[in-house]
């Protein structure tokens, strides 16, 4: 379920300010993508955003909701269609993570079965256990854990339209990577319409299927794809935004599971000493990879290896430290490459099974790829029916 979303020269001037925060802002953002404002502090990024929501009055223009202009939404029904999800999650300290979560259904006269059996499974969506986590409050929760809360709760009355306001602001950069993470994965089972809000060019990188560069009074400087605007920026604004290292930014735009991930050679802990021993450890770099019984890399096995270690293979090898998962972006990929001893890394799925081994060939591989794709586009191939980012991540 997603809507479409339209702003129709769209203004706002707060009262005893001698220029307006927003000026004429059109734009349109389709049902089931996701649209990342991005641009300076001030720029009047929230504004904006919040006056999709009516939280502000916009002072002239209009926005559209499904061709439905919001002024005539009933402030109820608009809770329903607009979750909403800012820095700091927002929550309501007196009450409990699931009180919190159920407030839009309650308001929207749910049944109390139906809260609860809603509040269970937004906790579930967003990782958190319930029955840990229903009953506590929210000062007794991580600052990750509260922004998981705030994202369940703005998707609990299941609306179709998600606004969010730098919601991963407040946390420290790894769980925030996490949770950024965690977002494409809702992304591509919620397909909502969602407009983020955030000052950091990464994170606009990683979560939009369109980027809209926001220069004072919220003018758009240029709004495209995240490849667009990191090889082709529209002027020195967006120039300067983007900054140095647009080739290492495009890291960010790719996740493992689009690239191809070269086979390498695995053996099971349970094969007996003598097939492992008839396994060439042929791989580039000269080992094989043991695999636990739920095929989870568990050791890298050298030749040298296999003389030595008794119970083998079991208790052979080196044991394996660092993994990423499909879901991880080539730069996050690059990172445990370059900080793993032996420069490769292996890539799990889901269930932490084994999915392949990444080094850099196989980065390089992929980053020349994109290159060459990025050389065909600029020379003028069509880009039509480019499929949204989830799509794309899901490899369809
Ligand atoms: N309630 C208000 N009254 C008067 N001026 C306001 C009000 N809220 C925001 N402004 C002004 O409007 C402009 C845009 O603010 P807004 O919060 O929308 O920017 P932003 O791009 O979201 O900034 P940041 O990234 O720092 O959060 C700023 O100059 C700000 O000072």
């Amino acid at each position: 379920m997603s809507a479409r979303i339209e702003l129709e020269n769209l203004s706002k001037r707060y009262p005893g300010s001698p220029s307006p925060a927003v000026d004429d802002v059109s734009m349109e953002i389709r049902p089931g993508e996701t649209v990342v404002l991005v641009g300076p502090s001030g720029c009047g990024k929230s504004t904006t955003l919040r006056m999709i929501n009516r939280l502000i009055e916009p002072s002239s223009g209009r926005i559209r909701i499904d061709g439905e202009d919001v002024t005539r939404i009933d402030p109820v029904r608009l809770r329903r269609e607009v979750g909403y999800a800012i820095q700091s999650s927002g929550l309501f300290p007196h009450m409990t993570v699931a009180e919190n979560i159920a407030l839009v259904p309650r308001m929207l006269g749910w049944s109390r079965a139906r809260v609860r059996e809603r509040v269970e499974e937004m906790l579930v969506l967003v990782g958190l256990d319930p029955g840990e986590f229903h009953g506590r409050y929210p000062r007794r929760l991580s600052g990750g854990q509260q922004q998981r809360v705030g994202v369940a709760r703005a998707l609990a009355a299941d609306p179709p339209v998600l606004l969010m306001d730098e919601p991963f602001g407040a946390v420290d950069p790894i769980t925030r990577d996490h949770l950024q993470d965690e977002l494409v994965r809702l992304q591509r089972e919620l397909r909502k319409t969602i407009v983020f809000v955030t000052h950091d060019l990464d994170e606009a990188i990683r979560l939009g299927d369109r980027i809209a560069v926001l220069r004072e009074r919220s003018r758009i400087a240029q709004f495209d794809t995240p490849e667009a605007i990191l090889t082709g920026p529209a002027d020195d604004f967006v120039s300067g935004f983007v900054g140095a290292g647009a080739a290492l930014k495009r890291l960010n735009l790719t996740r493992l599971r689009d690239v191809r991930i070269g086979a390498f050679p695995t053996v099971s802990v349970d094969d007996p000493r003598r097939t492992v021993l008839g396994r060439p450890a042929d791989g580039p770099h000269g080992e094989l990879l043991v695999l636990d019984r739920h095929r989870r890399p568990r050791a890298w096995l050298r030749r040298g290896d296999l003389a030595r270690a008794e119970g083998f293979p079991a208790r052979a090898g080196r044991a394996v430290r660092t993994t990423v998962t499909r879901d991880a972006t080539l730069r996050d990929a690059l990172e445990a490459v370059l900080l793993d001893p032996a420069g490769r890394v292996a890539v799990t799925g889901r269930r932490g099974e084994y999915a392949g081994v990444v080094d850099m060939g196989t980065l390089m591989a992929a980053v020349h790829g994109m290159l060459e794709a990025d050389r065909a586009a600029a020379a003028g191939r069509p880009r039509e029916g480019r499929p949204h980012r989830a799509e794309r991540e899901r490899g369809a």
